[in-house]
């Protein structure tokens, strides 16, 4: 008799548990439920964002639901969709979904898991300042990346067998990003200062926890949650020292950089601008820019080794362009990238053929919502598959193969497309695009220019695959180079 009340009450809970792994918000969009618990996570692989659009081609919808954990997601999954959302709807779609993890860390501070009017005097700020002083951060960036691609760094990837060119790229990167967030630059040789290269490269792991913080009680996850804290204590460490060091010698008619100006907002006591928000600030500019840009990086130096074609055209219309390039009496800007149709149209294929961010970042729907003919529930995650855009057969021909020309009209001008978008688009579109595509054009110019890039015969050129990370980054790969006119390599 007690068996059978046993047996009873575990089905009724199993039957209660499948129904409402089952059950879905009203006329939510369509899609897979996967398993109870899990959701599709364990069909994703390496590369969630073609089992997603997968998915979208079976479900032929154009934001699409799935399940994870105990929350229902939606993807969005065609630019139409995409820009009707965090365009039109923006606002409605300008949330991050909550990480009470993450918010206990940072106590609420910072800009890319904000919301809320927090977020949006952060973002006006960090848009005004970084606008303002572009020019500056132009003829810095070029100075600095000179500096930072020296052949002496290269000759050291060639000749230490374990250090890999991105290696090389990581420490560039973050030496152009420090000085212009807070005015400095690391040694590449210094022991004490190399962890801040390294502790600030994103994990999938480390996502897990964030957005399931139980997990951080359970062995392999707990070390995952140490190496979070302790990389946000460590970062916000060093910036807290260097920002301290930026008060003492503060000077409100020349701001150096965005310390700088955040210590003049500072001053003006605005209700969300404090040394804590600074330092959380300034922690996730680096974060965001980094990884990014360290990966852009090397996707560029992959194709031009694929290509040496592209690489031949390149130096070509720099050298027709940038005349004094050489001589270092012309410094390179935007608005010499304006007579550079090839220049642009390489750029623009690899942020098409290479998705750094190919999920982009979750959003979050701060009110419920109509889209696409569905009700969206307030507080739904929302992706947006920016991998699937750039591969969408209907508009790139053969979206797997790597051509710079087809974004060439035929007068050889470049053609701009809005179904490139590695910055997503709409309220919270990235906030250092200008920085970033700043960046990859000056470093392309210095490489270009100055070196002859050759694949390297024993390890083969480098593969598109890229590894599995949140931002898709290439695998570590080495190159010969050369300076040009000469043998050295
Ligand atoms: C190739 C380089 C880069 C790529 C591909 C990239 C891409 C992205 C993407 C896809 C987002 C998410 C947008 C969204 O949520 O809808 C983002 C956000 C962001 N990015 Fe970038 N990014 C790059 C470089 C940078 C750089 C250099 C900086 C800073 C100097 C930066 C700062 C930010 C910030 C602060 C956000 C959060 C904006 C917000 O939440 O309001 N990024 N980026």
């Amino acid at each position: 008799m007690e068996y059978c009340f046993w047996y009873f009450t575990i089905a009724v809970f199993s039957i209660y548990c499948l129904l409402s792994w089952q059950r879905r918000p009203k006329n939510f969009p369509p899609g897979p439920r996967g398993f109870p618990v899990l959701g599709i996570v364990p069909y994703f692989g390496k590369y969630p964002e073609k089992v997603l659009s997968k998915f979208a081609d079976q479900y032929e919808s154009r934001v699409m639901s799935f399940r994870m954990g105990r929350m229902d997601w939606i993807v969005l999954n065609d630019i139409e969709t995409i820009t009707q959302a965090l365009v039109k709807q923006g606002e409605d779609f300008a949330g991050r979904p909550k990480s009470p993890l993450f918010d206990m860390l940072t106590n609420g501070c910072g800009i890319v898991f904000v919301d809320g009017e927090k977020w949006k005097a952060q973002r006006k700020f960090g848009i005004m300042t970084l606008r303002r002083y572009m020019l500056h951060i132009y003829s810095q960036l070029h100075n600095r990346l000179k500096y930072e691609t020296r052949i002496k760094n290269f000759m050291k990837c060639n000749l230490n067998k374990k250090m890999f060119i991105q290696t090389l790229f990581r420490k560039a990167v973050t030496n152009v990003t420090c000085s212009v967030l807070m005015g400095k630059r690391y040694d590449y040789d210094d022991p004490d200062t190399n962890f801040f290269m390294y502790v600030i490269i994103r994990r999938p792991s480390k996502t897990v926890v964030m957005y399931s913080p139980i997990l951080r009680f359970i062995p392999p996850f707990r070390w995952t949650y140490k190496k979070i804290v302790n990389s946000i204590e460590q970062v916000t460490g060093v910036i807290r020292n260097i920002s301290e060091m930026h008060k003492q010698d503060f000077d409100s008619s020349t701001k150096r950089d965005f310390v700088d100006h955040f210590i003049a907002e500072m001053n003006k006591e605005g209700e969300y601008f404090t040394d804590e928000q600074l330092h959380h600030y300034t922690r996730d500019l680096l974060v965001a820019a980094i990884n990014t840009t360290t990966a852009a990086f090397g996707w560029c130096v992959v194709s031009l080794l694929r290509h040496p074609e592209c690489q031949e055209k390149i130096w070509q219309e720099v050298d027709k362009v940038i005349v004094l390039f050489k001589s270092g009496n012309e410094t390179p800007s935007c608005k010499h990238q304006e007579n550079m149709p090839y220049m642009r149209s390489f750029i623009q294929e690899i942020h098409r053929h290479r998705s750094i961010a190919t999920l982009n970042l979750p959003h979050r729907t701060v009110r419920s919502v109509r889209l696409c003919g569905y009700d969206i529930p307030k507080d739904t995650p929302v992706l947006t598959n920016i991998w699937r855009v750039h591969n969408n057969q209907n508009v790139w021909k053969n979206p797997h193969e790597f051509r710079p020309d087809r974004h060439l009209d035929s007068n050889g001008n470049f053609v701009s497309s809005n179904n490139v978008i590695p910055f997503a688009c709409g309220y919270r579109r990235c906030l250092g695009e200008q920085i970033a595509k700043a960046e990859i054009f000056l470093f392309i110019v210095n490489i270009v220019k100055r070196f002859h890039l050759v694949v390297d015969q024993v390890t083969g050129p480098p593969t598109y695959i890229h590894s599995f990370s949140d931002q898709a980054k290439p695998h570590p790969y080495r190159i010969k180079i050369f300076l040009y006119g000469t043998c050295q390599g």
